[in-house]
C-alpha cells in the first residue's frame, strides 16, 4: 500500500473530530474520500499531512510511519497537497510559485504548462491576480512540481464556474490515466465517481463504508451523502 491510514483519532483542542478513520491508497489508485459536511474529510487530510497530527493511530506512506514528521517533511516524503482554499504565494508570479516548489522528477515546468496551458499564458502574472480557477490550477501545478508519490485534492473544484470545473476534472483524469496515486475530496459525485477506483465514506469522524465506486448504490448515497 502506498498510503495506509489506520484507526486514526484527531482532536481540535479538547474536542475530538476523528474517532477511528481507516483508509488506504494503492499505487496508481484514485480513492474518493466522501461524507457530508463536517464529517471529517478535511481533518483526515490534515492528520495525514501532520498539520493536525493524529493522537492515536498510524499513517504510513510507502510503509514508513509518518509519526512525528513535520508537514514540510511529509511533503518531501512524497505527499503533494492541494489544500482547501487553494493557497499559493499571492505576491509571487505563476512561474515563481511553480519553481519554488520544484523537486526533480518527471513533473517539470514544461509538463505542468502542458497540463494547464492557461498557466503558461499567465506565467509572469502575480498569483493574487489570477481567477479562482487559475489559482486552483496553480495549486495543482505546484503540488505536481514536488513530484509527489500521492496527490491529495481537497475540494479542488469548489466554487468554480462550470467550464473551469471541467478543465480541472479533465486534468485530474489525465493524472489518473498517467498512473498518479490520488486521494480526492469533492462534492460533485457525477464527476468524482467516474474518476474514483474506490470510495471511503466518513460519518461523524469514522470510516462508515468503503468499497469500489461501482458498488456505491443510490441507497448508500442517500444514507451517507444525501442532504
Ligand atoms: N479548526 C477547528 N476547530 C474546531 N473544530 C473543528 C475545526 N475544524 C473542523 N472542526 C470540526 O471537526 C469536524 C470535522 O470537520 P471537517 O472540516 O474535517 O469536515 P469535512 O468533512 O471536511 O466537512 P466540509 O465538507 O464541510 O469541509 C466538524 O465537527 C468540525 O466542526
Amino acid at each position: 500500500m502506498l498510503l495506509d491510514v489506520s484507526k486514526i483519532e484527531a482532536f481540535y483542542g479538547a474536542s475530538q473530530a476523528l474517532f477511528g478513520v481507516d483508509l488506504s491508497v494503492a499505487e496508481g489508485e484514485a480513492v474518493a474520500l466522501m461524507g457530508r459536511n463536517g464529517m471529517g474529510k478535511t481533518t483526515t487530510i490534515r492528520a495525514i499531512c501532520n498539520m493536525n497530527p493524529p493522537r492515536i493511530g498510524t499513517v504510513r506512506l510507502g510503509g514508513m510511519d509518518l509519526r512525528g514528521k513535520r508537514p514540510h517533511h511529509v511533503a518531501r516524503l512524497g505527499i503533494g497537497l492541494v489544500p482547501e482554499g487553494r493557497r499559493c504565494f499571492p505576491n509571487l508570479t505563476v512561474h515563481e510559485n511553480l519553481v519554488a516548489a520544484a523537486r526533480p522528477g518527471k513533473w517539470t515546468l514544461e509538463r505542468v504548462n502542458g497540463l494547464f496551458p492557461r498557466l503558461q499564458e499567465r506565467h509572469a502574472q502575480m498569483a493574487r491576480s489570477l481567477s479562482g480557477g487559475e489559482q486552483q490550477m496553480l495549486a495543482i501545478g505546484r503540488a505536481l512540481m514536488t513530484n509527489p508519490r500521492l496527490l491529495i485534492l481537497d475540494e479542488a473544484t469548489e466554487g468554480l464556474a462550470p467550464v473551469v470545473r471541467q478543465d480541472i476534472w479533465k486534468a485530474i483524469r489525465r493524472l489518473k490515466a498517467d498512473g498518479l496515486s490520488i486521494l480526492v475530496v469533492d462534492k460533485t459525485l457525477s464527476e468524482l465517481l467516474p474518476v474514483a477506483d474506490r470510495c471511503v465514506i466518513l460519518e461523524n469522524g469514522r470510516s462508515a463504508w468503503s468499497g469500489k465506486a461501482a458498488e456505491l448504490t443510490t441507497e448508500l448515497q442517500d444514507r451517507y451523502l444525501g442532504v
